[in-house]
């Protein structure tokens, strides 16, 4: 199967748009991994090198929280080669996401492929999640693979906005029992979604925490 059904077919399972709108996204989201796939011949971005084991481990698996955030502007934290801010940028051009990495080769790759993807919903942040104190916060602060809960958590929860509605969501593979355990009492875990990316056997699990009163410190 091409990669741009793949994709399509990915997109169907997930129920992500209308059939017209997914084609028009497939194509998207096909760019972005030819873009990716070409500087991680050089680069090292990701282990994961086919660009079609991309389009499970790492795009459709990104798309998977697209029921779980609410709002509007969103922050990646530890973004690496743009996951899962960039997919889920480039299926929801409504939302504003935020992408915060440390490493300045990454950041170098984020910011050529949001040249290359004319992603105009999409600002680079390069620097450590702990010093960047933005004067609008986030609905929604996501992480994949970037450290434990209490880790995530204790890092980025300042960038929660100051609302009822905001979260915290982490991407984990199989359910963090133990992770569950050692994070701190001041912070809620409201659920734990058990998610399924289309074609990808291995467990996936969105932690989402509120972040309770600890967000303005
Ligand atoms: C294992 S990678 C995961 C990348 C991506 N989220 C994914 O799922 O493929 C973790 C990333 O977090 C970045 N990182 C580590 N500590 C950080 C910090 N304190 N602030 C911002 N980024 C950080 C690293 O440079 C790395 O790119």
């Amino acid at each position: 199967m091409s990669l741009e059904n793949q994709l399509l077919d990915g997109l169907e399972k997930l129920a992500c748009g209308l059939p017209e709108e997914r084609k028009r996204l497939a194509a998207r989201l096909q760019q972005y991994i030819l873009f990716l796939d070409k500087w991680n011949r050089v680069h090292n971005l990701t282990a994961v090198r086919k660009p079609e084991e991309m389009v499970t481990k790492h795009i459709l698996d990104s798309l998977t929280l697209l029921p779980t955030l609410n709002g509007k502007r969103h922050a990646d934290v530890g973004s690496g080669a743009g996951l899962p801010g960039i997919p889920l940028a480039l299926v929801r051009p409504d939302w504003h996401m935020t992408l915060i990495e440390s490493n300045q080769k990454k950041c170098a790759f984020l910011t050529q492929a949001c040249v290359e993807l004319a992603l105009k919903n999409v600002k680079i942040v390069c620097e450590r999640v702990e010093n960047f104190f933005p004067s609008e916060k986030f609905d929604t602060v996501i992480s994949r693979a970037f450290a434990d809960l209490s880790a995530f958590v204790a890092s980025a929860v300042h960038l929660c906005a100051d609302s009822e509605e905001s979260r915290l969501v982490a991407m984990k593979g199989k359910f963090p029992d133990a992770e569950l355990m050692q994070l701190p009492p001041q912070y809620e875990v409201e659920k734990v979604l058990r998610v399924m990316a289309p074609g990808l056997r291995a467990a996936r699990h969105l932690i989402v925490i509120k972040p309770g009163s600890e967000r303005s410190n």
